[in-house]
């Protein structure tokens, strides 16, 4: 079995290390015997869409934000939209989640247009939220799934009713550190704030990417169960010392 991913921005949009997760991604794929081809998307490029399983955008600063958000609308808006209608699986990452929304409108500078993939929109806000994370999926994913991550963002994101939360934050800041909520989910595009990077410490999230790409190219999953010791032992010391957030001034971007 073959699957396709593309890798959006990636030397640009690959902020505490986001690149990670398109590496367990693989790897995971390696294991059972699943050739998993990674296509690297820059700017300028016009990718056929239709050709691929798994799309992945991880974060950024304001500044490579500002780089890539024109060419984000201008060259690969329809055609990302209409893939995701179609459901093509995708993971964003934080910078990446704010550009699939509205607008993302940071502290500073003109707004950044999104492609509105997901109904969000994100203002910058004077201080940043920085902090390990939990947060409680919903039950779709995974009656007791938990994920952790590391946030550290400027933006507050307010999800409108055309999506989905991935989670409810039990411990830091998620979305906007007022209303619980964590990330967004649409179709089968999952955005969320976690980077850390998120997949090695959350095997079962990047099994049901994988889960949902199989299912929806061949009709059928068949994903051998790994041995996830490793992956078990390091979240259980995260979670024994993740404390509450801390916030730095917005300015120490
Ligand atoms: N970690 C990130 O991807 C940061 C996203 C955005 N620049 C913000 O500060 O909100």
């Amino acid at each position: 079995m073959e699957l396709r991913l593309a890798y959006f921005y990636p030397t640009l949009m690959n902020l505490y290390g986001d690149r990670g997760n398109v590496q367990v991604l693989s790897q995971r794929c390696r294991w059972r015997g699943i050739d998993l081809v990674v296509d690297e998307i820059g700017i300028g490029d016009r990718p056929n869409l239709s050709a691929y399983d798994l799309a992945f955008f991880g974060g950024g600063q304001d500044k490579e934000q500002y780089k890539i958000g024109a060419d984000l609308v201008q060259t690969k808006a329809v055609n990302l939209r209409a893939s995701i209608e179609d459901g093509l699986v995708m993971l964003a990452i934080c910078g990446g989640l704010q550009l699939l929304g509205e607008y993302y409108r940071p502290l500073q500078g003109p707004p950044l247009q999104g492609i509105s993939v997901f109904d969000l929109r994100t203002e910058g806000g004077h201080v940043r939220a920085i902090g390990n994370v939990i947060v409680q999926a919903e039950p779709e994913l995974g009656t007791k799934l938990q994920l952790i991550g590391f946030e550290n963002h400027s933006g507050r994101t307010y999800l409108g009713p055309g999506c989905r939360p991935l989670g409810r934050v039990v411990k830091g800041f998620g979305n906007n550190g007022k209303d619980g909520s964590e990330g967004a989910r649409y179709r089968n595009c999952i955005g969320t704030y976690l980077h850390g990077p998120l997949l090695p410490k959350n095997p079962e999230l990047a099994d049901y990417l994988l889960r949902l790409a199989l299912q929806r190219k061949y009709g059928r999953v068949d994903l051998a169960p790994l041995d996830d010791q490793l992956e078990k032992e390091t979240r259980e010391y995260v979670m024994s010392r993740v404390r509450r957030p801390h916030f730095l001034k917005a300015e120490c971007r």
